[in-house]
């Protein structure tokens, strides 16, 4: 081969670009999910002991995937902050991290079907004197930058001093090493680090009108609509039920998610 053969032999196999027919849904690589995700959420997604993602929320993403023909699929840890720009510009196929769907992120991407509605949670220590989201006046509250809890903090806890983190490690770090008084996140989150480090949980916010979704970029109807028609079968046929028993056990269970004969509400 002349070294002009070798350049265009470099060249073509790296120009391919598959058919629709080969990738329906977009993808960045054909066959493959790359998802943006937090890994320290236990135990909605959080990295374990050999350094894989796993939690509630991968768990079902992944059997999702799977309805949809899709095994390979990789999860890799970011800020929050940097998911859905991730996602939006096209460095990851998904967001994956119990992102609550809100009209004004759905300004940056697009969202699955919502599959989580739970409650943000004042995490805080037995001595910080916080006892009530009431008693947050003139306090030090972590938030993790650009969460519900963040913009929810800054709306009603106008009296809060917000310490802005990147993630919950370092925010959990702060609370335990004293310099913030309180730290603001998920519920199943707060439980875990509670257990973990003896922490109070001191009040629950329900966020019923932000359940999480798979966010996913702008116009990619084709990967929406498929992850929605597989996330339905994984609840109808109680795949969504048994994982939330396995990690959120003795939680209040969100029956919209329930498969249709287990649901007591109107349809
Ligand atoms: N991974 C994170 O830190 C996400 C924090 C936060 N989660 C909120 C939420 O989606 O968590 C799962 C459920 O409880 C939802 O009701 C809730 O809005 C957010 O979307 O900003």
């Amino acid at each position: 081969l002349t070294a002009a053969g070798l350049a265009v032999g470099a060249c073509s196999s790296s120009g391919t670009t598959s058919s629709p027919q080969e990738d329906p849904y977009g993808l960045i690589q054909p066959g493959t999910l790359r998802v943006a995700s937090i890994g320290d959420a236990k135990p909605y997604t959080f990295t374990d002991a050999q350094g894989e993602f796993t939690g509630f929320d991968v768990e079902l993403f992944r059997d999702v995937a799977r309805r949809m023909g899709i095994t390979d699929v990789t999860f890799t840890g970011q800020d929050f902050t940097a998911i859905l720009p991730g996602v939006a510009n096209g460095q990851f196929d998904a967001g994956v991290a119990a992102i609550g769907i809100t009209d004004q992120r759905r300004q940056t991407v697009d969202f699955s079907d919502g599959y989580l509605a739970g409650y943000l949670t004042v995490l805080t220590t037995p001595t910080s004197g916080v006892t009530s989201a009431a008693s947050l006046a003139g306090k030090r509250l972590g938030v993790v930058q650009g969460t519900l809890q963040d913009a929810y903090a800054a709306k009603n806890f106008p009296d809060a001093d917000l310490v802005r983190f990147p993630d919950n490690n370092a925010a959990v770090s702060a609370l335990n090493g004293g310099s913030v008084d309180a730290h603001f996140l998920d519920y199943e989150a707060a439980k875990s680090y509670v257990q973990q480090f003896g922490l109070v949980d001191a009040e629950d916010i329900p966020s019923f009108d932000a359940p999480a979704g798979f966010a996913i970029a702008k116009g990619k109807t084709a990967l929406r609509d498929a992850l929605d028609e597989n996330l339905h079968a994984a609840m109808e046929d109680g795949t969504w039920k048994r994982l939330y028993e396995k990690w959120f056990p003795g939680s209040p269970m969100p029956e919209q998610y329930l498969p249709s004969a287990e649901r007591t509400g109107t349809p």
